[in-house]
């Protein structure tokens, strides 16, 4: 098979392409891979690291006002479509596949518009406004969850949950926790901010610390990259000292290693940081983001409070005391815990890539 996949800007776009790619690749060694991603997001870095082929075009989304910039946006979509058109019919692929973000907008519409069979895997419940765009003439969509089927045209999208949930559940392995700086074997909280960090999480994390300081657990306190020197600096100028039991690092580049040996999750409530914990089977803490389109996160957050996975701190409520103070609650009940990671794996789709690969084959066939 020759397949093109895009999708971008986050990491919750970027992830399930690539555990996409990575169960093709198991199951079908020869399968010739380009992924086509934007110049400035973070598949530039993640996914030559990840051993696969790529190639980038420039785009950049839509203002919600109304913007001059907007025509920036128009005139960039149409070079990347073009620019998407010539990659395409060099590599030939038999397939295009989108994960979201805008730069798959371009690749997946120059695919269609050259007659090439295309997916789209939609993450959220909600359904984004690119993976919108391209639906009107999409051959096939994997969702991953089912309030977002009813955004397409009947019998056009199956759910198949987020392949980057299977990828965390078949990974094993040890972790290195020298390389963190604390122990293997401890009771452990896991904190991030989806794959960027998140300003207010971090602040009040900063303000947390002392009071984290003396717990009997460990937390590992991921800023995002960009975020780690203001979080250090901050940490500096506050004269706030930084106990053993904790490591401030700035990503985490084996999530899938290390998400599976944590015993709580603290974070965002980006759908592909969901999926992959409920797979597991992880009780949390989410704090969704208000800054996304049509707030979907507070409804992601919301479908794993209704069923007992998660605990909500909306981030207005978002301090240090009470982030302390919800983490410590659940760090002491070990029953609470476990009831939580019951209630996220009976939601969670452990064969996700399977399912989603399954129908990126189908359209082959047709
Ligand atoms: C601000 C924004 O637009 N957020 C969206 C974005 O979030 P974002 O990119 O933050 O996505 P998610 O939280 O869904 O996924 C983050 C991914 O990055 C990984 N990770 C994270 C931190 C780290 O240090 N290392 C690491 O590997 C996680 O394990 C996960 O696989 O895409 C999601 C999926 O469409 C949406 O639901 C979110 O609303």
């Amino acid at each position: 098979m020759r397949i093109i996949i895009s999708g971008g800007g986050t990491g919750g776009h970027i992830y399930p392409a690539l555990a996409t790619l990575n169960k093709l690749r198991a199951l079908k060694p020869d399968t010739a891979v380009l992924y086509i991603g934007s110049e400035r997001g973070l598949e530039g870095k993640i996914v030559p690291e990840a051993g696969y082929d790529f190639a980038s075009v420039k785009v950049q989304g839509f203002k919600r006002s109304l913007s001059p910039d907007n025509f920036k946006t128009v005139y960039l979509f149409l070079k990347a479509v073009h620019e998407s058109e010539r990659l395409i019919r060099k590599f030939k692929p038999d397939v295009v596949v989108g994960t979201g973000g805008y730069v798959s907008g371009p690749v997946v519409y120059a695919a269609q518009r050259l007659g090439i069979p295309t997916v789209i895997h939609e993450q959220n419940s909600v359904i984004g406004v690119t993976n919108r765009f391209l639906a009107r003439k999409i051959t096939k969509v994997g969702v991953a969850f089912p309030a977002a089927l009813a955004a397409f045209k009947p019998n056009l999208a199956t759910v198949v949950g987020n392949p980057r949930a299977q990828e965390v559940v078949e990974t094993n392995g040890k972790y290195d926790w020298q390389g963190l700086g604390l122990k293997a074997g401890q009771p452990t909280v896991l904190i991030f901010g989806g794959s960027q960090g998140a300003l207010k999480l971090n602040h009040a994390m900063v303000d947390a610390i002392k009071v984290f300081n003396r717990s009997k657990y460990q937390v590992i306190f991921v800023t995002g990259a960009k975020r780690y020197a203001e979080v250090n600096e901050e940490i500096t100028s506050k004269g706030i000292n930084v106990a053993d039991n904790i490591a401030v690092v700035p990503y985490i580049n084996n999530m899938p290693q290390l998400m599976p040996q944590v015993d709580l999750i603290v974070g965002r409530a980006g759908a592909t940081s969901i999926a992959e914990q409920t797979a597991l089977g992880k009780p949390m803490v989410l704090i969704p983001s208000p800054y996304v389109t049509n707030d979907h996160q507070t409804k992601n957050a919301q479908a794993l409070v209704d069923v007992g996975a998660a605990s909500l701190i909306t981030e207005a409520n978002l301090t240090g005391g009470h982030l302390f103070d919800v983490i410590n609650d659940l760090m002491q009940d070990a029953d609470k815990r476990q009831a939580m990671a019951g209630a996220a794996k009976k939601i969670g789709v452990p064969n996700a890539a399977d399912l989603f690969v399954n129908l990126i084959e189908s359209v082959i066939k047709e």
